[in-house]
């Protein structure tokens, strides 16, 4: 099993992957394993929700990735049941909505989703917004607290967190997060945040792993693609694989699914990655989180 980037280095990662060929976890600060690539249900519809998920676990991912927002919590929980696979051998992330930050509202939330997903204590629960505007998620993060403390989420963590939201967060609260997912990919690396993250024991969570498709084009990526024997998404999500971030690129296609998966027998030079980072163009796709105070109705 891994342990947290920074106690080994990529390249022990990579060697012990290789020996076995399974996808890695890395251990949260809390104890919990998270395997470090997921399957990501952004935009999948309700009723195609079970299919795409129940596909992706015969694919061999074991790690999946939903929201309140998302509308499909009750179908993900569905596909994990009738899987066949042990509750304990799948990974499941929620987060709660953003019209949810008030500190009751958090508490039914969080009853609600462990409801729709029927799975018992959800493995990792996000507060998906900071929502400078809206509150103080400082409230809101101590409710989710609560319930990491009463047993009713296994582990706890942020999402868009930006690093004047985790400083606050780590001077009033006590529960340091176990993750912060964030927008991560070639043409937006985030190097601060993710340095900030991996200094107070937060992994990084890299949401938009291929840009939503806005790096497939890229010709560096295509070079590189060419040299590896494989495909330009496959090549960018074993960039975040090596750089040690956790990853759940999202398809609505089996095919696209399993190449998605297909990550841990190979591997890219140092020269390969030194040419990926060198892509970086801060260019943010999604929205800025310190003006982002969206709430829905
Ligand atoms: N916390 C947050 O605020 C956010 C979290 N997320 C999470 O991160 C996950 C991943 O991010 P997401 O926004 O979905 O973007 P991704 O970077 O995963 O890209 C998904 C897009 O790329 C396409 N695609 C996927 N694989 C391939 C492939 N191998 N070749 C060509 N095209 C491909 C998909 O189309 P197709 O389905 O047709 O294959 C889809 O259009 C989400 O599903 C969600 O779980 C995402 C956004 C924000
Ligand atoms: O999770 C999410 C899916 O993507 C949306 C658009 O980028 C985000 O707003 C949202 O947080």
């Amino acid at each position: 099993m891994f342990t947290h980037p920074g106690i080994l280095g990529p390249r022990d990662r990579i060697e012990h992957v290789m020996a076995d060929n399974t996808i890695p976890s890395i251990t949260l600060n809390n104890g919990v394993d998270i395997p470090q690539l997921g399957f990501g249900t952004y935009q999948i519809p309700p009723r195609e929700t079970k299919g795409a998920v129940l596909t992706a676990l015969e694919a061999g991912y074991r790690h999946i990735d939903t929201a309140q927002m998302y509308g499909n919590e009750r179908e993900v929980g569905e596909a994990v049941r009738e899987s066949g696979l042990s509750r304990s051998d799948v990974f499941v992330t929620s987060k709660l909505n953003n019209n949810a930050h008030d500190p009751a509202v958090a508490v039914d939330a969080v009853a609600r989703s462990t409801d729709e997903l029927g799975l018992g204590p959800i493995d990792l629960y996000l507060v998906h917004w900071p929502l400078p505007e809206v509150g103080d998620f400082v409230d809101t993060w101590r409710a989710l607290e609560g319930q990491y403390r009463s047993g009713a989420l296994r582990t706890i963590g942020v999402s868009n967190f930006q690093q004047g939201h985790l400083e606050r967060l780590l001077a009033n609260t006590e529960v340091v997060p176990a993750v912060n997912q964030i927008e991560v990919h070639p043409y937006f690396q985030q190097a601060p945040l993710r340095a900030f993250n991996r200094d107070h024991g937060i992994v990084t969570e890299a949401w938009a792993p291929i840009g939503q498709g806005a790096v497939l084009d890229d010709p560096v990526l295509a070079e590189i693609a060419g040299q590896v024997a494989r495909t330009v998404a496959q090549v960018t999500l074993r960039w975040h694989i090596q750089r040690g971030d956790v990853i759940f690129p999202k398809s609505s296609s089996p095919a696209r699914a399993a190449e998605n998966s297909a990550l841990f027998d190979f591997e890219l030079s140092d020269e390969q990655v030194a040419r990926i980072d060198a892509l970086d163009a801060d260019r943010r796709l999604g929205p800025d989180p310190d003006t982002f105070n969206w709430v829905p109705a």
